[in-house]
């Protein structure tokens, strides 16, 4: 299977399957880097970032700074004056006047120091605020989606340190773009009132030699110019090398000490450096002939000014005038010519400010242009996935077909639905197979390839449920027509108030499940009506921009109450499974379904690398939320960590508008939900009451055995089926089974996300700081709250430095604890530490509800766990119960 390369036939990274990422020819070597009309052009686009709006600082500091370099050239030009002013009054020995010009001159020379300093002073505000907005709007690009992990693991793009573009690239640019805007905004006025009076001193002769003068100057430096453009380019890439080498080393510190490889990096180091003096002096060795052309030039241009005036004085049009006064035109017309020259050669001065702002403006460009790239790549897709879901969602749960899910108007709250094009062929026949652990450890790696027919489900119990003639929401999940009718208002946009009536549905639901003829074919998950987290049917996963899948037509559904254990040799795709569940990495082929947008209290990631943020204690435990007030009237904001993250709440929606971003930011204040027990009470209840406790004690398995069917019972269903059906059904069954398959799974879904937007996930109460300080102790850490001055305290660690790799693991593992989400993922979460930690930190989850994947390697880690899924790395994969165990 190959991967599309060309940007129309793919989706979106991590969005969308069938996907390859956006295709752009490599920047740096990018030889369409010049003064040129790819330059006016990325000009323009960056015109908007730079002037944001009318009323905006930078607009305001820019005609400020118009006025204010008007009103320099008005006091530059009478300051000229001074010395013919003097020629006159010195030459007719005139003391009135002398004292009366030497005042004047005082107050001009006042006055233009004034004038100076404060278009200095403007000049460098302009600067600061270009500065934040561009930066802002790149922050706004680059914290979209997933950019900021796409850019980097997206090869073709070729994007080197995007890190460098938004610092030092943005900074050189706004700080020359700052220092050329003075003299380019005056140098039109300049020009035309100089030309005039030129013209009325010397006639047409003088400002049409100065300006031929400028033409031939300008092409010239033009010529010069154009070369150097690609080296400043390569000079900012060699400059970005060189500090990310110094960064690696410095948060790599310990390991390169370890390794006693100092050596080996200060070879690596120099040769970076290398490349940069390389970039630089190829650079300056450009810059020479550039400074040769403008000093020759500037010199050139005071000189033709002095021909200009010898012009009249030679052909005789002074001959009638004293010697004084002759000396005050000549002053005059000097100081006008000299004037006109050097305002066009001020123009030519600014050709080393012009290549540098060309140089950074290509640069900046190309990432703004990447980050734009993969944002609309990433809403197409997200747009592509809402039609998908607006259309399989039509014309069930009875929901008119012309009135689309809330999904479309906010696919935040109802998650998503990723498709991809089916892999061709016939529809491979689906036989409800749960294979059992013993069955399994016979295997061998050869028996781990599954066959394309034959597919094993976790929940199989579900899908050996499958019939056509039946409503299968209704069979899976016991649902009444009423209930169903519910569903389907609460997905429709408005119906916040069927929130509650949820509630009482599963309730309803649960009661149904625990009691009567339910029990013989109650889900495998019971304690929770709306189990379904993920569904993968027939997914393929190879690693993006390759063809060798890592897994391959893997059929998976993920419920609450129901621990998975994902294992498999090194490198066999664990972590990629779970960044294709978390929509990082796309899928080759199949269908991935799953709430992509509730954040922390529903999903919560705990990577392989663990990511501890600066600041707090209590910041590092509520992360990936943000404490964004003092620690004694904490807000939280509450990210959408699998959509856009915006930087501030307050600009949602502007850039949800300007941006197309769809997925707002939630900023909410706990202390207000506190206030709102009614509300709280009977979710937490539910919540409490609903899920099943995973206990790792001798009761263990009797608890289990609640919650998961055993084989006789499959078999036993099975039975009940085929009994039921007929051969017509038979035939029908085997050509829909693709169909039905995606239906169920998508209904389930949908009432999974229908029921969680209803049960108010962000209204939840965060746990106490008693709480809080009860876990840490629990999990051996409470040493760390007196080591770093308590849990609001910013001890201004690199806590990845100074705490150990146990106790990073301990620390992320509170976030798990203080969010309680319907699930965790941990990805060898608890590899560095002991096993008795480890079974505290499983002891912990299970209390508080909290259904865990957890990928790892020990067998210590079974215990905890319903069910096991295996990779063998060559797309084959196992899944066995561990029920037993
Ligand atoms: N960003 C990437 N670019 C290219 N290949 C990658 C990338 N990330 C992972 N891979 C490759 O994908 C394969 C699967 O990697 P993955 O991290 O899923 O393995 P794993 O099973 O989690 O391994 P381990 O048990 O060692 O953590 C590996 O061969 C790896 O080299």
């Amino acid at each position: 299977m190959e991967v599309p390369s060309n940007t129309e036939s793919c989706s979106s990274l991590g969005s969308s399957n069938q996907s390859s990422l956006p295709n752009q020819k490599p920047s740096s070597a990018d030889k369409s880097v010049g003064i040129n009309v790819l330059l006016l052009k990325r000009l323009r686009r960056l015109s908007p970032l730079l002037f944001p709006g009318i009323c905006s600082l930078p607009v305001i500091l820019f005609t400020l700074l118009l006025l204010v370099c008007i009103l320099e050239q008005y006091i530059v030009y009478h300051v000229g004056l001074i010395s013919s002013r003097y020629y006159l009054v010195l030459g007719k020995k005139d003391w009135q006047g002398f004292v009366y010009t030497t005042l004047y001159s005082l107050l001009l020379v006042t006055t233009i120091a004034g004038v100076l300093s404060g278009k200095s002073y403007i000049s460098s505000m302009l600067y600061i605020s270009w500065r934040r907005v561009l930066t802002h709007a790149l922050h706004r690009l680059y914290f979209a989606g997933i950019n900021y992990y796409a850019i980097t693991i997206t090869p073709h793009l070729n994007l080197d340190n995007p890190d460098m573009r938004m610092t030092q690239d943005v900074d050189l640019l706004c700080r020359t773009l700052g220092m050329m805007v003075a003299t380019l905004l005056i140098s039109p006025f300049k020009i035309s009132y100089y030309t005039y009076q030129a013209y009325t001193s010397t006639g047409w002769l003088g400002p049409t030699m100065i300006l031929i003068f400028f033409l031939l100057s300008s092409v010239v430096n033009r010529f010069v110019m154009d070369p150097i453009v690609p080296r400043v380019v390569q000079a900012e890439k060699c400059e970005g090398d060189l500090r990310f080498k110094h960064m690696q080393i410095r948060a790599g510190s310990e390991s390169v000490a370890f390794h006693v490889s100092g050596e080996v990096e200060a070879i690596k180091t120099n040769s970076a450096l290398d490349d940069l003096v390389r970039a630089k002096q190829a650079l300056f060795n450009r810059q020479l002939w550039l400074n040769l052309c403008q000093n020759l030039f500037d010199y050139l241009g005071s000189i033709l000014s002095y021909l200009a005036i010898a012009v009249p004085i030679f052909t005789g049009v002074y001959d009638d005038v004293d010697s004084s006064t002759l000396s005050s035109i000549i002053s005059k017309n000097a100081f006008v010519c000299i004037m006109l020259s050097s305002s066009l050669s001020s123009l030519l001065d600014l050709c080393g400010s012009i290549v540098q702002v060309a140089g950074a403006t290509h640069r900046v460009s190309q990432l703004l242009e990447a980050l734009e790239q993969l944002r609309s790549h990433w809403n197409s897709a997200n747009d592509k996935a809402s039609a998908s879901y607006t259309d399989l969602t039509k014309g069930y749960l009875g929901l008119p077909a012309a009135s689309p899910p809330a999904y479309s108007a906010s696919p935040a709250v109802l998650g998503t639905l990723y498709t991809a094009s089916s892999s061709g062929g016939p529809p491979p026949s689906y036989s409800a197979v749960c294979t059992s652990s013993s069955e399994a450890d016979d295997r061998s790696s050869k028996d781990l390839m599954v066959e394309q027919d034959a597919s094993l489900l976790i929940t199989s119990q579900v899908d050996t449920e499958l019939t056509p003639t039946t409503d299968l929401l209704s069979h899976h999940q016991k649902l009444s027509d009423d209930q169903v009718a519910l569903i389907a208002a609460c997905v429709n946009p408005g119906a916040q108030e069927a929130a509650s009536a949820i509630r009482n549905t599963e309730e309803a639901t649960q009661a149904d499940i625990n009691g009567g003829e339910s029990n013989e074919v109650a889900p495998a998950f019971t304690g929770t009506s709306w189990p379904l987290g993920f569904v993968l049917q027939n997914v393929t996963l190879s690693v993006p921009g390759t063809t060798t899948a890592l897994v391959r037509d893997l059929n998976l559904d993920i419920v609450r109450g129901h621990n998975l254990l994902i294992m498999g040799p090194s490198s066999c795709g664990k972590t990629s499974l779970l960044r294709a569940l978390r929509g990082l990495w796309p899928i080759q082929e199949g269908v991935l379904a799953y709430q992509s947008s509730y954040g922390p209290k529903a999903v919560i990631f705990l990577p392989q690398k663990p990511f501890l943020t600066n600041g707090t204690l209590r910041e590092q435990i509520v992360y990936p939320e943000q404490l964004c007030d003092e620690a004694d009237n904490p807000r939280i904001v509450v990210s959408d960590a699998a959509s856009s993250v915006m930087p501030e709440p307050t600009e949602a929606t502007a850039m949800n508008d300007s941006c197309g971003d769809a997925s707002p930011t939630v900023c909410y204040d706990p202390t207000e939900n506190a206030g709102n027990q009614n509300t709280e009470s009977p979710t937490k209840k539910t919540r409490e009451g609903t899920v099943p406790r995973l206990k790792l004690t001798p009761d263990r398995d009797q608890e289990m055995g609640t919650t998961q069917p055993n084989q006789s019972s499959l078999t036993k269903m099975n039975e009940t089926n085929n009994a039921n059906q007929d051969p017509e059904n038979d035939n029908h069954q085997s050509a829909d089974a693709q169909t039905q398959l995606s239906e169920v799974a998508r209904r389930r879904l949908d009432a999974n996300v229908v029921a969680s937007n209803a049960g108010g996930l962000a209204s939840r109460q965060s746990p106490t700081d008693r709480q809080l300080l009860r876990w840490l102790k629990q999990i051996k850490l409470a040493s760390l709250v007196r080591r770093c001055g308590g849990l609001d305290s910013d001890p201004g660690w690199i806590w990845s430095d100074v705490l150990s790799p146990g106790e990073v693991q301990r620390l992320c593992f509170m976030r798990v604890l203080y969010h309680q989400p319907h699930f965790a993922i941990l990805d060898e979460a608890t590899s560095a530490l002991s096993e008795d930690v480890e079974s505290i930190l499983y002891s912990l989850a299970a209390d508080a509800g909290v259904t865990v994947i957890s990928v790892g390697h020990r067998a210590s880690l079974r215990p905890y766990h319903h069910a096991l899924l295996t990779l063998d790395g060559k797309g084959g994969w196992i899944f066995e119960s561990l029920q037993a165990t």
